[in-house]
């Protein structure tokens, strides 16, 4: 790829554009047929964005809430300290409401109180010291996703077994659509993809039924970057991985790590690991430790989204003729009959013992020689 077509991609790629105050981000629901950015002018914004999925990906929500409430701080006039402090506390306390399986939002919350209630205490700007807090989480998730694509593009080349090329195969979408850029699993590929004579021949992916961020998102980041890729059904990953031994490892993103490692992720994860394991792959979970929650000590205590049935039961999308005529008209289509009953949970959790190895910025976790769990505590 020239120099100058990566830069058309990654503009492409810019998932959260922030010029303190103005905070815009690309509007997910449109991608791929259409790159329209949508502005975020208060928490209520952000929390919208986060709801309907126009912003999604653990850390990208996260960065999106943090960033909407500064953009909100900024255009406010507080009398005191403390009005100011109280206002901030109450606004993240409603973006903790948003959507409930991504740990990083609540990290976020966490820190992001901390920081102010440091500069109340020691009588500093409380506004400004929030929206310095919320600007540094967006450039050090781009940093901390950069750490992650060379300790896993590593790891990978260290331990892939085969001789020559490889191939990998991902789920979801975990690039810079659902980052602040750059990517955790998919973070993982391009760092791979992108070094000097590398080993990455292809890439698989899901199309990640019912939402599609595979078949939609992941799709969209490949071609772009134009890294040789091929999207397949959920359901056609176990005769995949049958037909192809160099496909060498699945690598997925997650929403929450528990300390003993066990992760939730987007819904189909859990039976990619089951594959894997059968088919003898590595199962390579990609997170900051951003994503990893201590305080969760197993996966059973992970709370998991349940979304509306209808994302099943119907399919939407853009018509294609309109797309032609260069228009978008979005339809609905009706796939099951009227009054069926759809289970929709957005995510499930994979258990320690099916997972290889924890790929984060601090480094490439491992479980101890016949352990079936990680300990997480005493590695991050
Ligand atoms: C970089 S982690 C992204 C993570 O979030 C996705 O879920 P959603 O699209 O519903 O926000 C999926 O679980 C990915 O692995």
């Amino acid at each position: 790829m020239s120099a100058q077509s990566a830069q058309t991609a990654s503009a492409k790629l810019l998932a959260i554009k922030w010029q303190r105050p103005h905070l815009s981000i690309l509007n997910q629901l449109l991608l791929p047929h259409a790159s329209e950015y949508v502005d975020i002018k208060t928490s209520a914004d952000g929390h919208h964005a986060i709801v309907s999925m126009q912003t999604r990906g653990a850390p990208a929500i996260a960065i999106v809430a943090a960033l909407s409430l500064a953009a909100e701080v900024s255009q406010q006039q507080f009398n005191t300290a403390q009005q100011t402090y109280n206002f901030i506390t109450g606004k993240l306390d409603y973006l903790a409401t948003s959507r409930p399986t991504a740990v990083n939002l609540f990290d976020a919350i966490t820190k992001l109180k901390r920081a102010i209630k440091i500069s109340l205490d020691s009588q500093d700007d409380v506004a400004v010291a929030y929206i310095d807090a919320a600007e540094a989480m967006l450039a050090a998730d781009v940093a901390d996703n950069q750490s992650i694509g060379r300790n896993g593009a590593r790891f990978i080349e260290e331990s892939s077994g085969v001789v020559g090329k490889i191939k990998v195969l991902t789920h979801c979408n975990t690039g810079a659509l659902a980052t602040a850029g750059h990517g955790t699993a998919l973070g993982i590929i391009r760092s791979l993809y992108q070094k000097p004579e590398s080993i990455l021949e292809h890439v698989y992916f899901g199309e990640t039924r019912p939402y599609n961020q595979g078949a939609r998102l992941t799709a969209y980041e490949l071609l772009c970057e134009e890294i040789p890729s091929t999207l397949v059904c959920d359901s056609a990953v176990s005769a995949l991985l049958r037909t192809d031994p160099t496909i060498v490892a699945i690598i997925v993103g997650a929403d929450r790590v528990a300390a003993n490692g066990d992760t939730a992720n987007k819904i189909g994860t859990y039976q990619l690991a089951i594959t894997a394991k059968f088919h003898g792959r590595a199962f390579i979970v990609a997170a900051p430790t951003t994503s990893i929650d201590l305080a969760v000590t197993s996966g059973k205590d992970i709370v998991i989204e349940e979304r509306d049935p209808s994302e099943i039961t119907a399919a939407s999308g853009f018509v294609q003729t309109s797309l032609e005529a260069g228009k978008l008209v979005r339809e609905t289509l009706c796939v099951a009959p009227k009054g069926t009953a759809a289970w929709n949970p957005s995510f499930d959790v994979t258990p320690a013992e099916l997972i290889t190895a924890i790929v984060t910025e601090k480094g490439v976790f491992v479980k101890d020689q016949g352990a079936a769990e990680y300990d997480l505590a005493a590695s991050i």
